[in-house]
């Protein structure tokens, strides 16, 4: 039976902390960390992720602008507003909630967020310094998969990690993170030949497919920690209502790994936890606070 990872948890202590410095930068920086939270269209999983993160916000200190747009908003229009919030010098961080409606093509929208209000870490050029080292700001699921690792098993260096899905959100920036801490990474994929014989070979494996209980049980090297990703609503017979389960086989996987992250309360919780990190960092860069 392996250890739970806690990222519940985890994110509470991180929010706790980010609090006091929130505290201490208005204090005695007047420096007021702002984020500007827009949310095109009415999908529900969305908005439910947007309250999460204005609440998160409040709770820390940090001020939220959220913009709820229409789901017939032209491309046009979100770009002039993220112009807007670009050059408002008292918005640190803009984060747009994917997925955007379809008549909006989501990397046009990325790219036009300034690099360094860039705080959920997605525009070319924060990802480009993502995989030459030079980090500025980081994807919020990825740096906050590395946290929870990091604090599971300490100095993570040459350890065989795999990461299962390539997603320019998580599975790409989670092997440079872990490419920067010198593990032997693989990132297996939907073309990956005899994935279960490629993930038996992960100390670290984290799954970030979008497949519910895609990773088996017996693809898993015992002791292994196993991260998972996956945020899936599935229709559960037995409760007569939909549940949510993550990209691993938990019951099957707790069995042999080392640790491994719940869904819910493992990965979610950190993404919300890293993106107020990146908002307080932000401010801080703007502010010219090291
Ligand atoms: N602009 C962005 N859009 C999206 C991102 C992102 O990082 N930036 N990631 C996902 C959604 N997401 C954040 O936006 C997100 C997903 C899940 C959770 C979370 O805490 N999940 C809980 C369960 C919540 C529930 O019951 O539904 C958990 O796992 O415990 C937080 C954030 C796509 N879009």
């Amino acid at each position: 039976m392996s250890k739970l990872i806690d990222g519940k948890a985890f994110a509470d202590r991180l929010c706790d902390k980010l609090a006091d410095e929130v505290a201490s930068l208005k204090q005695d920086k007047q420096l007021s960390p702002c984020i500007a939270v827009v949310l095109v269209g009415e999908d529900p999983a969305s908005a439910t992720y947007v309250g999460a993160k204005v609440r998160r916000c409040a709770q820390l200190g940090i001020d939220s602008r959220s913009h709820h747009l229409d789901d017939t908003t032209s491309e046009a229009e979100l770009l002039s507003l993220i112009d807007d919030l670009n050059n408002d010098p008292e918005v640190h961080g803009i984060l747009v909630q994917l997925p955007v409606p379809k008549q909006i093509n989501s990397d046009a929208v990325i790219n036009a967020i300034s690099p360094d209000k860039d705080v959920d870490g997605f525009h070319i050029s924060n990802v480009g310094a993502l995989s030459v080292g030079q980090n500025n700001m980081v994807p919020c699921t990825p740096l906050g998969s590395l946290m929870l690792l990091q604090d599971e098993l300490g100095d993570l260096s040459g350890k065989n990690a795999v990461v299962v899905g390539r997603s320019n959100i998580v599975g790409k920036p989670m092997a440079a993170l872990l490419l920067q801490q010198s593990c032997t990474v693989t990132i297996a994929h939907s073309r990956t030949q005899d994935l279960p014989e490629v993930c038996r070979g992960a100390d670290i494996l984290v799954a970030a497919v979008g497949i519910p209980h895609f990773i088996q049980g017996d693809w898993i090297k015992p002791g292994a920690t196993v991260i998972d990703v996956g945020i899936n609503r599935i229709y559960d017979e037995a409760l007569e209502k939909n549940r949510l389960v993550g990209d691993v086989d938990f019951d099957a996987a707790k069995e042999v790994a080392g640790a491994i992250t719940p869904v819910p309360g493992g990965v979610g919780p950190m993404t919300i936890a890293c993106l107020m990190y990146n908002t307080v960092r932000a401010a801080k860069n703007q502010a010219g606070i090291a």
